[in-house]
């Protein structure tokens, strides 16, 4: 059910972004990420679409919380989200093309502009609140094609106590 990851390298008030340029997300700015390998934890499968996507070199990860949504065949899929803060010297000249599409570091302000269209539509609505918040939430996005209809926020708590455990386990 959780099969992905996806990831936020910040710099201060810049977050590196992936435009990818084959399907899955196309032409939207996104983190990086991708599917979790057999056998991988999550938290080495972000390390590993960290160094492949930017080539930044990490050891650790905040575990920020998972976004959830209805797959085509009305299953529910989803992802662990995790942020990680580097040094300035990792900010380099962007954008640049790499083999997965344009790298980008971009502003918090434009992201979380209200009127960007440019970037994937949940982003700002989880990242605004994952950014603010020390607990770990479940993020579960109401889409109709690509676009996002409702957001809906829950805090993962004692009533989703094996959902916690299995978090903890898997991020280990
Ligand atoms: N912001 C956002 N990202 C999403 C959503 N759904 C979803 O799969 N993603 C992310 C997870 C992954 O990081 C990325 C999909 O990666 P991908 O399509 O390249 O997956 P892939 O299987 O090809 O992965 P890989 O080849 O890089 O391992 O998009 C969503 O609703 N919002």
């Amino acid at each position: 059910m959780l099969k992905y990851t996806l990831c936020f390298i910040k710099c201060g008030e810049k977050i590196l972004l992936l435009n990818r340029e084959r399907p899955g997300w196309m032409g939207s700015w996104n983190g990086v990420g991708g599917l979790i390998e057999e056998k991988e934890k999550p938290i080495e499968s972000a390390i590993r679409e960290i160094w492949e996507e930017t080539a930044i070199s990490v050891d650790e990860l905040d575990f920020k919380g998972v976004v959830t949504w209805k797959n085509e065949k009305g299953l529910i899929e989803g992802m662990y989200v995790f942020i990680v803060e580097v040094a300035e010297t990792y900010i380099f000249n962007s954008p640049i093309k790499t083999e997965e599409g344009i790298l980008d570091w971009k502003e918090m302000n434009w992201i979380f502009n209200s009127k960007n269209t440019g970037i994937v539509s949940n982003i700002p609505k989880f990242l605004s609140h994952m950014l603010e918040s020390n607990e770990l939430y479940e993020y579960n996005c109401i889409y109709e094609g690509c676009i996002l209809k409702d957001i809906s926020i829950n805090r993962i708590r004692d009533d989703f106590i094996n959902k916690v455990k299995e978090i903890k386990n898997k991020c280990g």
